[in-house]
């Protein structure tokens, strides 16, 4: 059984509809889906701000890099151009977390090297999972607690939901 925490953006058209279709894309792997959270850009500048979600997966049937191909062939699915790196985008799924595996492999490095860094993972994650920990940077609990959040604003008028398991058309 593998046990995967991904993460969602999105800052382009109907932002929340690509968040929708990637949780239903996963079907029933989906275990948990966080809240939705409004977040201001980081990296590029002066895009438009992000909607933005984690959600964990269980899985009897993928490996690590089954997950990531679910999720490019998701993302080529809405946005077959991929722009400048941290630019605008319909979505975009990453692998932040596989329970007990740690890997540089650069087409999937885990845990993402980036996910400690960011407010925009780490907020909603710790919002399904308080007591987790990302190998080599500690509980998300003290990496939350010690970063400004203020530019990750809780929408819970938009409410992921799971259990679909239809496939994506
Ligand atoms: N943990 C991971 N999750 C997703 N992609 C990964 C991961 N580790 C390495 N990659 C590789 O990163 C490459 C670029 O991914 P992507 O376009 O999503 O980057 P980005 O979203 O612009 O930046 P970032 O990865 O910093 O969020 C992909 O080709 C993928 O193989
Ligand atoms: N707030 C926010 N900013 C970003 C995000 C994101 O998901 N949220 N993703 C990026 C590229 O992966 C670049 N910048």
């Amino acid at each position: 059984m593998i046990r995967a925490v991904l993460s969602l953006g999105s800052n382009v058209g109907d932002r929340f509809a690509y968040l929708q279709k990637a949780i239903d894309g996963f079907g029933e792997m989906v275990a948990e889906v966080s809240p939705v959270y409004e977040t201001e850009p980081w990296g590029v500048f002066g895009q438009e701000d992000f909607l933005n979600a984690v959600f964990v997966v269980r899985s009897d049937d993928v490996d690590p890099h089954g997950l990531l191909t679910i999720a490019q062939d998701l993302e080529r699915e809405v946005e077959r151009i991929r722009g400048v790196k941290w630019g605008p985008r319909k979505l975009d799924v990453d692998i932040v977390h596989v329970d007990g595996v740690v890997s540089d492999d650069p087409d999937l490095t885990l845990p993402h090297p980036g996910a400690h860094r960011r407010s925009t993972v780490l907020v909603p994650w710790y919002d399904i999972e308080p007591d987790a920990e990302i190998p080599g940077h500690g509980r998300i609990a003290d990496l939350v607690a010690g970063m400004d959040t203020s530019d990750v604003v809780p929408r819970p008028d938009l409410v992921l939901h799971t259990g679909c398991g239809r496939p994506i058309t």
